[in-house]
């Protein structure tokens, strides 16, 4: 299919263009589908009955075509192979149906009614124009340099639009304000104030943002507090001209781009398919995305993802690896290559009898958690509060996969975190943060983005970690080369050892893995443990799972965890409520697929809902309810679940590498922390919403009271008022 598919937004009407191929409205609208045609059909048209979708049959009948006036059939017979030059009009309300050529525009009234989709038409037509005023000259000369470079252009912004106070056009300003500031201090070489950008894990953020804490407009994670909250005049103020080049760059683009549009989009996977159906066709940035949500259409999209899937091309990531000729990780890997890399990872990974040997590792880092919950109690919870658990929590992550891949311990869990290991993570954060942002603008303008600038740095940074981390194992294994002694060891040791990679391959698949494996597991324990604090009876039950089958003293391993099934209800359920990917995705890059009743080019973008369709009530009955024993086997739920109803760890080849790991990780520090402690939640009453920053993480701090559980004789029978 070629790529000129994209759609023109002016004057809010839609033009489908060739290649274009589906299109869904709200309600007055039309259907737009490409079928398959043979080339002949068009050229022997004869009369005939129209009917569409009809298993695998279709007939065409044209109220007219090129002049006609009589009907005539186009088409009859497979839905292949196809013809590129017609496209057919469905409008599902009147029952109509018209077949354009592709070679003249077809105008199909207004394409979308959102806000959001707004903000992005008029971000798309600023950065064209943006766009094309460096193209001709007027803006940055070369290089990748950034705000220095900023072309007079972007004074000619859009009329401001009225901001009421508190309004998400404050939390643009903040964000857009916040990302100058960190230009600041980058380009001053102070990054001291940098703060993570999940305030779940901001060591800074957790006085200030606790007493503005408002549950229905949490303030936005990324905004840092203090001086970024000033208004832009204030900090405009203080730049330089180059700043102030970027700042209006800024305020141009605050008026576009809508911050909760981002952070809501697991949100807005349910409302617009209550709006427009399981499948609509959206656009994000230069994207052209197909939005399937539904059980069955997402396992049609997954069943044929083909042999090398690609979740999606990221540009940006991409694009950071061949700026610093870094190779590729599973993440960002594609085709053969992809797949080579896989088979290396997979087995120590993936391989029960390879991942139960983790588990000494990482009962040591939950031992040591442990000690740090009752630290964090004595110290600064007034004897039975934690903090800014999922903060806490991320650092046990952190310290758990790094145990696994390094074989060594990083201190993360130590009174005082080593600064290089705290910067690591408040990276891993922002660059979640700015990769949705940087994709919304066309490539050829990020060497112009003063936030591209500070990806590139985050990235170099996360690979600066890894790159360290992999010197010294091998400076290791040399020595004990050296000596003449046995090499051995799990995850890196291997990899190294076996030569199967080069070290550059080596560092980019273990830098990939090191990011992939911190927020996802960290995330899913906070909130395991936030609605366990919240249902006292499902705490108790996995309470009396785990002594039932540890008792006393009894660490868990990974042959007890075989023998906890409410254990595993607890996570699975926690995943399908708070999925750590709210959205997948799919490129078809090898075949043209089926998908309902219409037929995807090659190169379609897919992106999977997963979220919306774990809410769905068909799926899940009370579907916002924790509900573990949804998941238990012979539950008559159980039997009704669609299997791709919850797919938190994805699906096929392609799917999660650190599986089997995360899930040891969860179910070890879980067992033990429920063995120990009994939560409680915060008693301000606090309750906590996901966000999505790349993943759907707590919206604000998380504080949970921890009771100690040892020393107690029968602990239903302790007092529920009374912390021990
Ligand atoms: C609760 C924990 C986790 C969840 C829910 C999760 C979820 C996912 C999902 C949904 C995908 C995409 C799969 C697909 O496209 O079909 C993925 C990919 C991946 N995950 Fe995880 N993950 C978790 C933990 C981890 C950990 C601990 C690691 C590392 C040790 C890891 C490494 C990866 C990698 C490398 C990929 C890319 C695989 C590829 O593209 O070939 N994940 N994960």
């Amino acid at each position: 299919m070629n790529g000129a598919a994209y759609a023109n937004f002016d004057n809010q009407e839609h033009v489908l263009k060739l290649g274009e191929t589906f299109e869904k409205q709200p309600k007055s609208a039309f259907h737009t589908v490409r079928y398959d045609f043979k080339p002949a059909s068009i050229d022997t048209a004869c009369e005939g009955e129209l009917e569409v979708g009809k298993g695998e049959q279709v007939t065409i009948t044209l109220p007219n075509l090129e002049g006609s006036t009589a009907p005539v059939t186009v088409f009859k017979g497979s839905k292949r192979p196809y013809m590129k030059e017609c496209i057919l009009i469905v409008n599902h309300d009147t029952g109509e149906y018209r077949l354009e050529k592709l070679n003249s525009n077809i105008a199909v009234k207004k394409t979308r009614a959102e806000g959001s989709s707004k903000v992005q038409s008029r971000l798309e037509q600023q950065t064209s124009r943006l766009s094309q005023q460096m193209r001709s000259g007027s803006g940055a000369s070369s290089s990748s340099s950034s705000s220095s470079k900023a072309p007079p252009g972007f004074k000619n912004s859009p009329p401001k639009d009225k901001m009421s106070p508190g309004s998400p056009m404050d939390d643009i300003e903040r964000e857009l304000m916040a990302e100058a500031r960190v230009m600041d201090q980058m380009s001053s070489g102070d990054s001291s104030s940098e703060s993570r950008s999940s305030s779940s894990s901001s060591e800074n953020s957790s006085s200030s943002s606790s007493d503005s804490e408002d549950e229905t407009q949490p303030r936005p994670a990324g905004a840092p507090s203090g001086p970024a909250h000033s208004t832009p005049a204030v900090v405009a103020a203080s730049h330089s001209r180059s700043e102030e080049a970027s700042g209006h760059f800024m305020s141009t683009l605050k008026n576009d781009l809508q911050l909760s549009y981002f952070q809501t989009t697991h949100q807005l996977q349910i409302e617009h398919s209550k709006i427009y159906g399981p499948l609509w066709k959206s656009k994000y940035g230069p994207l052209v995305i197909v939005n399937v949500a539904s059980a069955d259409l997402i396992e049609q999209v997954l069943r044929q993802e083909g042999h090398h899937p690609i979740r999606t091309d990221m540009p940006h990531w991409r694009g950071y690896r061949q700026l610093r000729k870094h190779s590729y990780g599973p993440l960002t890997e594609m085709g053969a290559e992809w797949q080579r890399i896989r088979r290396i990872l997979n087995p120590r990974m993936l391989k029960p009898k390879h991942v139960s040997t983790y588990t000494g590792s990482l009962n040591e880092v939950v031992t040591d958690f442990i000690k740090r919950v009752d630290w964090l109690r004595e110290t600064k919870g007034g004897g039975v509060m934690v903090h800014d658990l999922a903060g806490e929590l991320y650092k046990f992550a952190f310290e758990g996969i790094s145990a696994v891949l390094f074989e060594t311990r990083m201190g993360c869990l130590n009174d005082e975190v080593p600064e290089e290991t705290q910067k690591f993570i408040t990276s891993v954060g922002e660059m979640f943060r700015l990769s949705p942002i940087i994709l919304l603008f066309p490539r050829s303008l990020w060497p112009y983005l003063p936030f591209w600038k500070h990806f590139v740095a985050l990235w170099d940074h996360l690979f600066k970690v890894a790159q360290e981390l992999v010197e010294q194992k091998t400076a290791e294994i040399q020595e004990k080369v050296n000596r003449g002694e046995p090499v051995a060891g799990e995850y890196l040791t291997h990899l190294l050892v076996s030569e199967q990679m080069s070290i550059s391959e080596v560092l980019g698949s273990i830098t990939e893995l090191l990011l992939a494996g911190v927020d996802t597991t960290s995330n899913t324990i906070s909130w395991a443990l936030y609605h366990l604090a919240r249902e006292p009876d499902i705490q108790e039950k996995l309470h009396r799972e785990v002594i039932g089958v540890c008792p006393g003293d009894t660490v868990p391993t990974s042959d007890d965890i075989a023998r906890m099934p409410w254990l595993k209800a607890v996570v699975k359920e926690t995943l399908r409520l708070y999925p750590v990917v709210p959205g997948n995705a799919r490129i078809t890059a090898e075949n043209e697929i089926v998908v309902g009743d219409y037929i995807f080019p090659k190169n379609t973008l897919f992106h999977l809902c997963h979220y919306a369709v774990s809410y769905e009530e068909k799926n899940f009955p009370r579907p916002h309810a924790f509900q573990p024993e949804r998941w238990l086997r012979g539950s008559p739920e159980r039997q009704r679940q669609h299997p791709f109803s919850s797919v938190p760890f994805g699906f096929g080849i392609r799917a999660c590498l650190g599986k089997r790991v995360a899930e040891l990780e969860m179910y070890l520090i879980l067992s033990r922390l429920m063995k120990h402690f009994e939560v409680r939640p915060d008693p301000s009453g606090t309750t906590v919403k996901p966000i999505t920053r790349t993943l759907l993480v707590p919206a604000t701090l998380m504080s949970l009271q921890f009771l100690d559980r040892r020393g107690r004789q029968d602990s239903t029978s302790a007092s529920r008022a009374d912390p021990v």
